[in-house]
């Protein structure tokens, strides 16, 4: 059974207090520590790169640098060809100066980097310039050097962190190291996992440095991973009424494609009955694409109150619109009281005039950045600054779960509750993605799940699909070709 830190998230100030434990608590010294980090690390490097023998580590001036030098050392010592490259000269006391000694001490050299020097030929770059210590975005000459390595066109193994993320929240202030691995220590940092950190840290592994359990579980994670999940099978004696019924509202002139794919989604995810609530214009070609979708006209409010009356689950936006239609639509849906996802349009007019969900409604908002930004008044860009703080407030202020969408999607609860999503690619950047994730989050909250639940099942279902989905390549990459594997995942029948 996987340990349950390896699915625990941390924020930075809570993996140093890992680290701090290990030291105080267990009486390991920082600079073992050290070494086993680097030991782990180049462990990874000679299992995922076997055939590498010169490499060159770069390395900062904090104890990123200093897991550097020993890794260096220990590659040596092994028979590897280094070279080593420092941002600084060798300076004061503690564990990376010593690291450093030692590693000068046992045959290697070590250069002092200066911009415009070629890097070393190297098969391989170790990056250790800076890890969870980064405070700023990377100035020169470091800005120049990450710029190097990335532009070397051999494997990159970044240590702990890749250098210029930030670790805490996934943005990168400035240049960031692309890294093919990183090998993290003691604690999985939340920030490797979201935003801008999916396309620095490559692949990440966690090494735990032969630590006891004992130590993560006397620390709350602040966030978790998703593990992938399905809905337990269907009771043989099923009939389609107790698997709700979810009623899609949107839809407005020329989108009709947003719509159908909302509900083919829902219909895809389980959910008993589909209604569909949108343009006249629309019905005809709606019944002949999806003819087990109930379309109906609604010219108002009038039109949608016997679709509500029969509704389990409400699904608004897809298509919306923010017109006088789409709006007269949403605030008949909005006062139902029936459990609701909201997404698109329907977040763009909930930002036009907010409002606080009852707590014993389930509702679950499906914002990306930019719809998260209108939601909190800010600009997209202090949305993509720190992702974990943007969706726990939505959450908190709207009292909704909250699905903050984009590389890493976060799901949050009111009350600070959030899990980060660590599937999905870069082929799903596309249209009618979004309609899908709501027509599967509303086929789930139909099938009883809560909007916790049906988000974060939700979510992981969507992405996972998407993965199945790209391995026919990721551009190109169609909503609709998320359908057959979202159903093969729903059932278990892939792992
Ligand atoms: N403690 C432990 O038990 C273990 C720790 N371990 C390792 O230690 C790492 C954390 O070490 P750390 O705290 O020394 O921080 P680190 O990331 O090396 O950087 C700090 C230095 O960089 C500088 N600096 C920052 N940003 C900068 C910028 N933009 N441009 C220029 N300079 C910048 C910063 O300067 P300052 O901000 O103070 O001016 C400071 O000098 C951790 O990620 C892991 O790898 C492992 O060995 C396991 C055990
Ligand atoms: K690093």
């Amino acid at each position: 059974m996987t340990a349950p830190h390896r699915h625990a998230l941390y924020t930075v100030a809570q993996v140093r207090a890992l680290d701090r434990a290990a030291i105080d608590g267990l009486g390991i010294p920082g600079y073992e520590l050290m070494r086993r980090a680097a030991a782990a690390a180049f462990a990874a490097l000679r299992r995922h790169w076997p055939q590498v023998r010169r490499i060159a580590v770069h390395c900062g001036p904090g104890n990123n640098g200093g897991d550097g030098f020993l890794l260096a050392l220990q590659a040596h010592e092994a028979g590897f060809e280094v070279r080593v490259l420092a941002l600084a000269d060798a300076s004061g006391e503690g564990d990376a100066a010593r690291a450093r000694a030692a590693c000068e001490r046992g045959g290697v050299a070590v250069r002092r980097w200066r911009e415009g020097e070629p890097l070393p030929e190297a098969e391989l770059h170790v990056d250790a310039l800076y890890g969870t210590g980064l405070s700023r975005p990377p100035g020169a000459p470091a800005s120049a050097l990450i710029e190097a390595i990335n532009a070397s066109g051999v494997p990159i193994l970044a240590l702990d962190v890749p250098s210029g993320l930030d670790a805490d929240t996934g943005h990168c202030p400035g240049v960031a190291v692309r890294a093919d691995l990183t090998v993290s220590f003691i604690g999985a940092k939340r920030g490797l996992h979201t935003g801008q950190a999916p396309a620095c840290t490559g692949r990440v592994e966690l090494a735990t440095l032969g630590l006891p359990e004992t130590l993560w579980q006397a620390a709350v994670p602040d966030a978790h991973l998703l593990q992938p999940a399905t809905l337990p099978p269907r009771p043989r004696d099923a009939h389609k009424g107790r698997s709700g019924h979810v009623l899609v509202i949107g839809g407005d002139h020329g989108t009709a494609g947003a719509i159908r794919l909302c509900g083919e989604a829902a219909l895809r995810a389980g959910a008993g009955l589909v209604s569909v609530a949108t343009r006249a214009g629309h019905l005809p070609a709606l019944n002949a694409a999806r003819p087990e979708l109930m379309a109906h006209a609604a010219d108002g409010p009038q039109a949608l109150e016997p679709l509500l009356a029969r509704a389990t689950v409400l699904a608004v936006g897809p298509g919306l619109g923010q017109g006088a239609w789409g709006h007269a639509l949403w605030l008949t849906a909005l006062d139902a009281s029936l459990p609701l996802v909201l997404d698109a349009d329907g977040l763009n007019l909930l930002a036009r005039e907010p409002r606080r969900f009852q707590h014993d409604r389930p509702v679950v908002l499906t914002p990306h950045p930019g719809e998260a930004a209108r939601l909190l008044g800010c600009d997209t860009a202090t949305v993509g600054r720190d992702r974990f703080a943007a969706a726990r407030s939505l959450a908190d202020h709207f009292g909704a779960v909250v699905v903050l969408k984009g590389a890493g999607s976060l799901i949050a609860a009111p009350g600070g509750r959030l899990d980060v999503c660590p599937w999905g690619n870069p082929g799903m950047a596309s249209g009618g993605m979004g309609d899908l994730l709501t027509g599967i989050i509303a086929a789930l909250l139909a099938q009883g799940c809560s909007a916790w639940q049906a988000a974060g099942l939700g979510v992981g279902l969507h992405a996972r699909a998407g993965d199945r989905a790209a391995r026919e390549g990721e551009r190109g990459l169609l909503a609709g070709d998320l359908l057959a594997p979202l159903r093969r995942l729903l059932n278990g029948l892939d792992a």
